[in-house]
């Protein structure tokens, strides 16, 4: 089974977002870009915005479309991860979910401990960085 996941890469100020998982939702503790499942029907694009919106109380802006990343937690479960460069637009931050959240700048990236589906998103956001900083 595939299970589409969105999430969104929020950048503000130089800076990511970072959320970090609370323990009564799966993988308690590990760090992720906020999202969640795409229901049926649903685009992967309304999806994240009804997320955000759930989860951080902020309204984004989206922007690339990055290709997925694929992570088996457990056998026959496979979470493909949809990433998408967005922006920061309105509100003021209350998590609803998560534990806690952290601004990241490119060298604190690694600081935290990311969900393992994240790793390549992570990676990749970390070569692109100075070229996103210029455009968004
Ligand atoms: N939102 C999000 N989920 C991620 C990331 N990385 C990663 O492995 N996941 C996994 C954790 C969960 O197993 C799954 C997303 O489920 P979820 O619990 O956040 O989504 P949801 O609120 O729509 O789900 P549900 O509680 O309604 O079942 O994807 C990420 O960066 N963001």
């Amino acid at each position: 089974m595939i299970i589409p996941v969105t999430c969104a890469i929020i950048l503000f100020e130089g800076k990511v977002l970072a959320t970090q998982r609370s323990e009564s939702m799966n993988l308690p503790g590990l760090w992720e870009f906020p999202g969640g499942k795409v229901e049926s029907g649903e685009s992967p694009e309304d999806c994240l915005h009804r997320e955000i919106k759930e989860e951080l109380n902020i309204k984004i802006d989206l922007w690339d479309r990055w290709d997925f990343s694929e992570h088996s937690y457990q056998p026959g479960k496979t979470i493909q991860l949809i990433p998408f460069l967005a922006s920061y637009k309105a509100g003021e931050l209350i998590l609803s979910e998560h534990a806690a959240f952290r601004w990241l700048g490119l060298s604190e990236l690694f600081e935290v401990n990311w969900a393992q589906a994240d790793i390549p998103i992570v990676q990749e956001l970390s070569r692109k960085w100075e070229s996103i900083q210029k455009n968004y």
